[in-house]
């Protein structure tokens, strides 16, 4: 099955209001619109709903970096799923390696959390990866799929069809050490062979898997070409429009 290529922008916590509209604009209207790719941009949650509404009857599509997995009550500073798909947003970015090191969110709470983004018709982008550790240890496809295992217990066959799965190495986000396009393909076929296991061969040929790692414009087609790699999650790269608008050219 061919899967569509799916380009994120993972603004992390940058941009003011100002810069993210600026960006907006930019960008809308010069996605390539041969609906190669799905494009999104994930952006701090107080730029959301000016981004939705400019984004608005184009190609681009919104992204949260992250939400709770309750839709509301006493959670002070949380961000609601409910809200989010309220507002328009498609996308929420789960279980990146940042949150689970600085918020010490667990396999569990991004379980929840993927559950709950389900439940309020949005598509999580669930993230998966090893430190530098693990990966000298040789470990990294068993810390892999002990991630996929855990943070996609009890979702549907059709709920992990329709996701979106990003492999990170921890080693290689904002480091400007890329992994090699052979490493990432391997770790992105250990994914999705962990899924085939856990939930069969229409499901793992379905869903998509991104690459993310110090992407830049120079790089994605490397990662294009190889045959697990569906996509990629992009910080730095992504967060001017130029940058943004090549990475999406550059997927054929
Ligand atoms: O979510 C994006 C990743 O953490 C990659 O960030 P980077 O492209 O700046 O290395």
């Amino acid at each position: 099955m061919a899967r569509k290529p799916i380009i994120a922008g993972n603004w992390k916590m940058n941009k003011t209001a100002k810069e993210a509209k600026e960006f907006a604009e930019a960008v809308k209207n010069n996605i390539p619109s041969n609906s190669k790719v799905d494009s999104v941009v994930g952006s701090p949650a107080l730029f959301l709903q000016e981004l939705v509404e400019s984004a608005n009857g184009t190609e681009l599509k919104i992204s949260a970096q992250n939400c709770y997995f309750e839709n509301a009550g006493a959670f002070t500073g949380e961000t609601s799923p409910a809200a989010l798909n309220d507002l328009g947003v498609d996308y929420v970015i789960i279980g990146h390696s940042e949150r689970r090191e600085y918020f010490h969110e667990t396999d569990e709470d991004i379980n929840k959390k993927a559950k709950a983004i389900f439940a309020n018709n949005m598509t999580p982008i669930f993230c998966c990866g090893e430190t530098l550790e693990t990966y000298e240890a040789g470990k990294t496809a068993e810390w892999i799929e002990s991630q996929i295992t855990n943070g996609l217990v009890g979702l549907s066959n059709e709920q992990v069809a329709s996701m979106v799965i990003a492999y990170e190495p921890i080693w290689a986000i904002g480091t400007g050490k890329s992994a090699d396009a052979n490493i990432a393909d391997d770790i992105c076929g250990v994914v999705r062979k962990t899924v085939e296991k856990l939930y069969g061969k229409e499901v793992s040929e379905s869903v998509r898997i991104q690459y993310g790692g110090s992407v830049k414009p120079e790089n994605i087609a490397e990662y294009m070409a190889k045959e697990n790699v569906d996509g990629a999650l992009v910080g730095g790269a992504s967060l001017q429009p130029d940058s943004f608008l090549a990475l999406l050219e550059a997927v054929k």
